[in-house]
């Protein structure tokens, strides 16, 4: 009896202690930290001068608090769902460690002064845009699109791809074709990103009823789908060299990338193992963040006219 006693406590005091760790966790650093990576590009292609530190710093603080808010968001409205898949079980609203109304305020908290400081400091536009992605994401994607069709990460990926054109109107307080190719990019890399992880997933989403794509349209179209936006992804790849936005470094080094991303995709859709899914999934974060560093030497070392 004392021991059952002594055990529920232990349970308890392990689910209800919430710590430092758990709020960090909630704002997905690692997403974040590569969307405010496209969002810098984004700051630093839009000029051909430096960008100064007073544009600089508020606007990749405002941009990166206001996405941060958007994954707590995603995090409190998945509660249930989280609980139930193996990949996200253990996430602190999920589990309970974390009360989702202190991480309501903490949300509220971030999105209120990411918002003050882009419409105070940078400009309204980057302000209204940058919200637009939290809507985009928080609402649009994850309460509605997510449950209601296995397209829901081709239409709700606008959210995640937007932040160089809100790095893009920080720096230009404009909203500029080229910086629409960036987005573009993004874009179109999204599908088979996610889609990579979910054929690796899929057995999760079904047991909570989400429509993604392997549940609903099975794994081999899936993977004909991947395939296909790699080949789109190569060609959307050429914009900015042909429109005389990147040089031919940018070429060469996307073209690279984009044809290792076919590689995995044909691989995984002609000569797939266990972890061919996980492995593109993987490389896809590696290729853009790549992407966007070679954007950036791109345009410092080789500056067009
Ligand atoms: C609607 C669009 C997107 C969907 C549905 C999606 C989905 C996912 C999922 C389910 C994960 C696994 C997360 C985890 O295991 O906790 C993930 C990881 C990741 N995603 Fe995406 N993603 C999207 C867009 C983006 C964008 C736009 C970026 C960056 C520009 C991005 C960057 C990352 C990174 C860096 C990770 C690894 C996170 C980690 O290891 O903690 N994703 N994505
Ligand atoms: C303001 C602004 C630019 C907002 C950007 C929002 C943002 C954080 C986008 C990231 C996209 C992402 C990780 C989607 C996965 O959600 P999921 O619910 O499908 O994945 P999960 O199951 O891992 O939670």
């Amino acid at each position: 009896m004392s021991s059952n006693i002594s055990t529920a406590q232990a349970n308890t005091g392990a689910i209800k202690s919430t710590s430092w760790r758990d709020y960090y966790e909630i704002t997905k650093p690692r997403v974040v930290a590569l969307l405010v990576l496209t969002a810098l590009v984004g700051m630093c292609l839009s000029t051909p001068g430096v960008i100064a530190w007073q544009i600089l710093v508020p606007s990749i603080l405002g941009i990166g608090f206001l996405s941060s808010a958007a994954a707590a968001i995603n995090h409190i409205v998945d509660e249930r769902i989280d609980s139930v898949m193996g990949r996200t079980h253990n996430r602190p609203v999920a589990t309970g460690r974390l009360d989702p109304r202190n991480a309501a305020l903490f949300a509220m908290l971030l999105a209120v002064s990411g918002f003050a400081l882009l419409y105070s400091l940078v400009n309204p536009l980057t302000a209204w845009l940058t919200f637009s992605g939290l809507v985009g994401y928080s609402f649009v994607y994850t309460m509605y699109l997510k449950r209601a069709t296995p397209q829901n990460i081709t239409i709700g990926g606008l959210a995640g791809a937007i932040p160089p054109l809100l790095g893009w109107t920080a720096v230009t307080n404009e909203i500029h074709a080229n910086a629409l190719l960036l987005v573009l990019l993004i874009f179109t890399w999204t599908p088979p990103h996610f889609w990579a992880l979910a054929i690796h997933r899929k057995d999760d989403y079904a047991k909570v009823n989400i429509p993604m794509l392997p549940v609903t349209h099975g794994v081999n179209f899936t993977k004909t789908q991947i395939l296909l936006y790699t080949v789109l992804l190569f060609v959307v790849g050429l914009l900015p060299y042909l429109v005389g936005m990147s040089n031919w470094l940018y070429l060469v080094g996307a073209s690279a990338l984009n044809i290792m991303f076919f590689v995995y995709a044909w691989k995984l859709k002609f000569n797939a193992t266990e972890k061919t899914a996980m492995d593109t999934f993987k490389f896809s974060i590696v290729h853009l963040m790549v992407l966007f560093i070679v954007l950036l030497l791109d345009h410092y070392l080789l500056p067009l006219n």
